[in-house]
């Protein structure tokens, strides 16, 4: 064992992870309400994995009802030390095209109808986001993507996260195209600002499915086009995580370089005679590592 326990959160056509060995499947409650289904634990490659399908069962939660916080307590009461996002996205941009696998660093947030933070009042915190994901588990990611044969692994790219479920008006496609977004979702935005919130190094995998509706009108983007490029995209998501736990299995899990696992150490700022009683036992979890030193 090297100290990785690699949490797995597999979007749109990725509901389940093949190969693991000594599954245990639990299911779990958090403070902030129920996750997307059953967390899955397993061994890959001898790294522990925990998966968690980010839709629930048979995709019945839409991108605007995901309980975000739910799902990223309960990796971190599993002990997730790092989290891969893996999602299919939409492209802004000719050369990212389906089959690309995007390994976003930035994020617009557009996303507007949900919860996004683990404090609120009674005990305020602000994280730094400047940097949103883990630079080394995106770089390892990007490695293992290459090692799965993905022919287009791109590093570095803007995810607009917009709320959904419907897809994007030609206008705010064109919109986002002169903002310079490189990819297009509706899921990584609570969730990779609650990963850091917790803590948690949180890295995403984008596959490609589509161009949106800013190319060829003949072409709009299309559910059942999207769900045939995720049958493809699939195979290669799975290798890209088998490739990720054979570089982790040969490397001792060191603290995240950025200070990532500690980054709540100044984030909060409610004074202790001030703080909300009720919601600092919710928060014991994402941040009772601080919170207990009063
Ligand atoms: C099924 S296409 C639209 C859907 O797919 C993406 O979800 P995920 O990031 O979980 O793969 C996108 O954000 C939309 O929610
Ligand atoms: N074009 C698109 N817009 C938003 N989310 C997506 N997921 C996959 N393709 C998408």
């Amino acid at each position: 064992m090297t100290g990785w326990v690699l949490g797995i959160i597999g979007g749109s056509g990725l509901y389940q992870l093949s190969g693991l060995e000594n599954v245990r499947r639990q299911t779990v409650e958090t403070p902030w309400g129920s996750p997307s289904g059953q967390l899955v634990r397993g061994t890959l490659n001898g790294v522990e994995l925990v998966f968690l399908t980010r839709h629930g069962k048979g995709h019945h939660l839409s991108p605007s009802a995901i309980n975000y916080r739910a799902n990223i307590h309960a990796l971190k009461r599993a002990g997730v030390t790092d989290i891969l996002s893996l999602s299919a996205c939409g492209s802004m941009k000719e050369e990212l095209h389906p089959g690309s696998f995007v390994i976003v660093d930035q994020y617009v947030d557009r996303t507007y109808a949900r919860e996004k933070s683990f404090f609120g009042p009674g005990c305020v915190a602000h994280v730094p986001m400047a940097d949103p994901v883990c630079k080394r588990l995106s770089a390892m990611a990007a490695e293992a993507a290459r090692s799965a044969g993905v022919e287009n692994v791109v590093e570095g790219g803007i995810y607009l996260a917009m709320e959904g479920p419907q897809f994007s008006t030609r206008a705010e496609s064109l919109l986002y195209r002169s903002w310079g977004m490189d990819v297009i979702g509706m899921t990584n935005m609570p969730e990779a600002k609650l990963a850091r919130e917790a803590e948690l190094p949180y890295a995403s995998v984008c596959m490609v499915t589509d161009y949106d509706c800013w190319r060829d009108a003949h072409s709009d983007v299309d559910i059942n086009d999207i769900l045939k490029v995720m049958a493809d995209n699939s195979g290669r998501a799975h290798d890209l995580i088998s490739a990720l736990t054979l570089v982790m299995s040969k490397q001792e899990r060191t603290p995240d370089p950025a200070g990532i696992g500690s980054v709540l150490d100044h984030a909060i700022i409610t004074a202790p005679e001030h703080r909300d009683p009720d919601l600092v036992a919710r928060l014991s979890t994402i941040a009772g590592r601080v919170l207990s030193r009063g």
